[in-house]
């Protein structure tokens, strides 16, 4: 069976997009030099064991990699030097920078880095045949740090490491905290230890939502005090020239870390500092003009919900969002080549035709070079076959490799993200919605929400703004944010589980082919979307069928947003759930890989039941709908 490709393909580049968020990777700024606080740090002895105080844009990243140089030059092994991290973009763009820095590729490649989670799965799984991982991180680093205690074996290959730099250890605490303090203690003296922290930087609840999810019990640095660590410290700034930024770098640092003072008076302090240093106040979300600001810009908020609102306010304005809970953005480009390639095995060549039939060059989109060395880097079976059935398994991971996700979701215009969200990274302009007050809860939560605020206020490299987030209350099911709004409910709808490829190319949700490569058609053609709504659809057992303003259907939304659904009806305490979600916007395809052992792929119309590859909208929306009756 062939399948004519009648998909228009030609608008996948956007050459009209400029530049976006200053990504670091391409700084041209790294041949300049060093400053003496990093040259204290980089040109220490190997066996040394520092902790470094370093502030915000001090160069944590920039120091780190330089000092991976000096060691090499100093006769360490590149494969014997760890850098721990803690996301997995810190450890790509690690990772990317180390290229930059050393000049021996070979050097670059062997050092090894990763997030602290995947040093510890590579130690527990390098010495145990049997070894599962558990899915529960925690529990993985449990185990894990029961065989660094006990085991042997573990603990000989520790001590073959020579030097270990750790990454934003302010934010390691409880049992990761004992996780990397046991280390430090297996490894040999001559093995040096170099750690980055910034306490006014800590962050220790994981999500945007919650207040605190528990800084009690051990604390890395404590520790490492305790063990009596050097003391260096990094304290130029320079990420930005600009003097007020300067100051809420260094200045109200200092007043975040002043703990002589209680809490809920330095709170209303640090924000009154970043609100008088602040180049320009806008006012509330609602005064938020998107459109006015550069592809340059990210809008800060504190929670999703916040980001939600925000982002429904600027529905007509493209922007990508920046948060957690999205799914992941494998680029679209993947799926164009792919959809319908039914064979297992692509040969370089083929994909030369397929590229060129069917990409077009534009933002985001990678050099046909740059794409074949990232598929063959996932998936190479030979310098000139791709095998398509392995690069399905990768991408349908729900972390897929950095390489190949957009850690924005969304295909151009500013960013809406939150803080926790936008860690270690910069932007040229900065619009910081702070909440009416900072400082009240509990002590700690307290300490958290200004530690927040700082590190959302030090992303700016040029311009900071100030804005006021209304402090909305909302309510999460099973991890959706939904409020009480007048006549009914807000909810939000995107989230990584909501659409899946069975609702996109799957008989259930389209009676036939035709219907469903119509479907893939209209996202193609129009990636970029407002106003789409979805609606119970009898035909698709009540599931609600996601639709365009015109009214075609582009797919049907997944069994777990309806239970969602329910469960948000039963907290409201109406009935029946709401059936009706309008304002969906789609900010662009991404695409969907499906594995080729998943069962569901029966589920779906050829070619995709058979490709594994297909498209899907970026769907974000914080839509607002009605309650049913009140249950008596
Ligand atoms: N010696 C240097 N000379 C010039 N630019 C530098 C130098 N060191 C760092 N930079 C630049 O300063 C900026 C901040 O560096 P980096 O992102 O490494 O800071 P950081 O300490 O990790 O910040 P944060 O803690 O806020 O995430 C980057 O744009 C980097 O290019």
């Amino acid at each position: 069976m062939t399948h004519p490709i009648n998909l228009p393909i030609h608008q996948v580049g956007n050459d009209d997009v400029r530049s976006e968020e200053i990504l670091v990777t391409a700084d041209p700024r790294y041949q300049d030099d060093p400053d003496n606080g990093q040259k204290t740090v980089i040109r220490a002895a190997p066996e040394d064991r520092l902790l470094v105080d370093a502030g915000p844009g001090t160069g944590k990243t920039h120091v780190a990699c330089h000092r991976v140089a000096s060691l090499i030059e100093n006769g360490v092994p590149a494969s014997r030097i760890w850098i721990v991290s803690f996301a997995r973009t810190a450890v790509h763009e690690i990772r990317n920078r180390l290229a930059a820095t050393l000049e021996d590729a070979g050097d670059a490649e062997s050092v090894r880095i990763a997030t602290l989670d995947s040093y510890a799965w590579s130690i527990q799984s390098g010495f145990s045949a049997e070894a599962t991982l558990s899915g529960n991180y925690d529990h993985n680093i449990q185990k894990t740090l029961s065989k660094v205690l006990k085991d042997e074996d573990v603990r000989d290959d520790l001590r073959r490491t020579r030097h270990l730099i750790v990454d934003e250890a302010q934010d390691i605490i409880g049992p990761r905290a004992e996780f990397v303090l046991a280390i430090v203690d297996v490894l040999n003296a001559e093995c040096g230890v170099t750690v980055f922290a910034d306490q006014a930087q800590a962050i220790y609840g994981f999500t945007e939502d919650d207040a605190l999810s528990g800084s009690n019990g051990v604390r890395l640095l404590d520790g490492l005090v305790a063990r009596g660590f050097g003391r260096a410290a990094l304290s130029q700034v320079h990420r930005t020239n600009s003097p007020e930024l300067l100051e809420i770098f260094i200045g109200v640092r200092k007043k975040v870390l002043d703990d002589s003072v209680s809490a809920a008076k330095r709170g209303a302090q640090v924000r009154g500092e970043i609100v008088r240093l602040a180049h320009e106040y806008v006012g509330p979300t609602k005064n938020l003009r998107l459109a006015e600001l550069s592809e340059a810009a990210l809008v800060l908020m504190r929670r999703r919900c916040d980001v939600l609102i925000a982002s429904s306010y600027n529905q007509d304005v493209p922007h990508r969002l920046r948060m957690s809970g999205l799914p992941p953005c494998v680029p679209r480009w993947v799926g164009l080549l792919f959809w319908d390639h039914i064979a297992r095995k692509l040969t370089r060549s083929e994909f030369h035709i397929r590229w060129h039939e069917r990409i077009a060059n534009g933002h985001g989109i990678p050099s046909i070079d740059e794409a074949w060395t990232l598929l063959f880097e996932a998936a190479g079976e030979s310098d000139t076959v791709i095998d398509l059935h392995h690069l399905r398994a990768v991408l349908a991971r729900s972390n897929p490799p950095v390489p190949f996700t957009s850690p924005e979701f969304g295909e151009q215009g500013p960013i809406i993200g939150t803080i926790h969200a936008s860690k270690g990274r910069e932007a040229e302009e900065v619009c910081l919605y702070l909440p009416p007050t900072v400082g009240e809860g509990s002590n700690e939560e307290a300490n958290e929400e200004i530690r927040v605020m700082f590190v959302g206020a030090t992303r700016a490299r040029k311009r900071l703004s100030i804005g006021d987030s209304p402090g909305t209350h909302s309510s999460q099911a099973e991890g959706r944010v939904w409020k009480f709004v007048r006549g009914g409910v807000q909810i939000e709808v995107g989230r990584s589980y909501d659409i899946d490829a069975e609702g996109l190319v799957g008989k259930s949700a389209f009676p036939t082919q035709a219907d469903a490569l119509e479907a893939q058609g209209v996202l193609i053609k129009k990636p970029i979307q407002q106003r789409l709504f979805a609606s119970a659809d009898k035909t698709v057992g009540w599931n609600l069928a996601l639709k365009t303003r015109d009214n075609e259907r582009v797919g049907v939304l997944s069994r777990k947003l309806k239970d969602d659904l329910t469960t948000i009806a039963n907290m409201s305490g109406t009935w029946p759930p709401p059936s009706y979600l309008p304002f969906i916007r789609s900010a662009g395809i991404r695409t969907i890989a499906v594995r080729p052992d998943d069962p569901r792929r029966e589920q779906l119309h050829e070619p995709w039941c058979s490709s594994g590859f297909l498209l899907a909208p970026m769907l974000i929306g914080f839509s607002r709908t009605k309650l049913g009756d009140k249950k008596t």
